[in-house]
């Protein structure tokens, strides 16, 4: 089986190399194929997502990416960005359904910021839809205004858009993830003010009914942000656009203790996937080795999955990770008093240790 392997910028590397590690020892033999992305394939090929990057993602089973950007970038033009990379690979595949599952390890109840009865058991699923919204709507750019009171300024603007077979599609990605779990999907959007909303939430509705076993809510996104720290543990399966998911998902990590915690899988229809953490390429910590490789290395997990229909070696690597967690071993991000602090590489060696408990 074939896996692109793209570390991007960062701790990108870092965190890939563990995972990496993680899938190596595992046992059966994988085909992984690196490749430059982001900033670092930008820096060799002058462009964040070359051809040969692209089409070695095409072809794989499976990528597995680590995170791109740095400030250094910040003023290239917005289509040599690096973020333009994981963007267009989203969207060249059609990857349209974003799984971050939000889970409260019991060991890492005290590192969330919130309360252990707030976050304690823990276990929600955010689904983001990844291919619309505003992150690609058109028309969008800076221009002078013709507005007569901003008559000459300049003004930035985006298109927020949705078509109805968009929502329909990521709709009925939730209600199936739900009735696997719970079987109760909210859907988070912004329907008092927005026409994108108020369409978003009517083909929810409509799609719902195929599925009257699975309950269905509607919440407004800003309460939804209020509520995730309120009462997180009230929410099953959470739907929502592009970038109201982008934020609350940022916001759910937290409850999870850090966004170092927070894997992801983005899916195809045919559930060919992308799989990286949920965090960026964290500038601030690149280089020092402190970084947490956890969500990377349970994004490999829900690649085997999701993806390479390996559930036996998911359940390995999820278990090496509990594992590693009640051994008291923690990168900086997610230690306490009374926990071992260990390095990026540290907890990846103590992953691949656990896996052959
Ligand atoms: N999918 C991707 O490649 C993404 C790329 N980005 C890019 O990443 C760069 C940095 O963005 P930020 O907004 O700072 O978000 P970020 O997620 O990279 O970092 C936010 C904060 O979380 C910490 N953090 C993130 N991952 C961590 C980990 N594994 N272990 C410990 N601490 C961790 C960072 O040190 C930082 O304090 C930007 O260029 C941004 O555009 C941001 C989000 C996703
Ligand atoms: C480039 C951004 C849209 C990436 C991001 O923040 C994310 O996917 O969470
Ligand atoms: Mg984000």
């Amino acid at each position: 089986m074939k896996i692109a392997v793209l570390p991007g910028d960062g701790i990108g590397p870092e965190i890939v190399a563990q995972a990496v590690k993680v899938l190596n020892a595992l046992g059966p033999k994988f085909d992984l194929e690196t490749a430059p992305v982001g900033g670092a394939a930008y820096d060799i090929s002058g462009h964040p997502l070359p051809p040969a990057t692209l089409d070695l993602a095409k072809s794989a089973d499976a990528i597995l990416f680590g995170a791109v950007g740095d400030w250094k970038y910040d003023s290239l033009a917005r289509e040599l960005r690096p973020e333009q990379a994981i963007l267009g690979l989203r969207k060249h595949l059609e990857l349209f359904a974003n799984l971050r599952p939000a889970i409260c390890y019991d060991e890492l109840t005290a590192a969330s910021s919130l309360k252990p009865e707030i976050v304690g058991g823990l276990d929600i699923l955010i689904i983001r839809e990844l291919n619309g919204d505003i992150y690609f709507g058109q028309p969008r750019g800076i221009r002078t205004s013709e507005l007569p009171l901003f008559k000459g300024a300049r003004e930035g603007f985006d298109m927020m858009h949705y078509s109805e077979p968009e929502v329909e599609r990521i709709g009925r990605v939730a209600f199936e993830a739900a009735r696997l779990r719970s079987k109760k999907v909210c859907s988070v959007d912004k329907a008092n003010v927005l026409e994108t909303s108020q369409l978003w939430r009517e083909v929810m509705i409509r799609v719902g009914k195929d599925y009257p076993d699975v309950e269905l809510s509607h919440m407004y996104v800003d309460n939804a942000a209020m509520q995730l720290v309120k009462a997180p543990k009230a929410f099953d399966v959470v739907v929502t656009g592009n970038l109201f998911g982008d934020i609350l998902s940022d916001e759910a990590a937290m409850l999870t203790g850090s966004i170092g915690m927070l894997p992801s899988a983005s899916l195809d229809k045919n559930n060919k996937g992308l799989y990286e953490p949920s965090h960026g390429s964290a500038p601030d910590i690149a280089g020092k080795g402190v970084a947490n490789p956890l969500a990377t290395i349970l994004s490999t997990a829900m690649m085997l999955r999701y993806s390479l229909g390996m559930p036996a070696e998911a359940d390995r690597i999820e278990a090496a990770v509990q594992s590693v967690l009640t051994q008291g071993l923690r990168t900086a991000d997610i230690h306490t008093a009374g926990s071992q602090m260990v390095s990026t590489i540290q907890m990846g060696d103590a992953v691949v240790a656990a896996l052959s408990k």
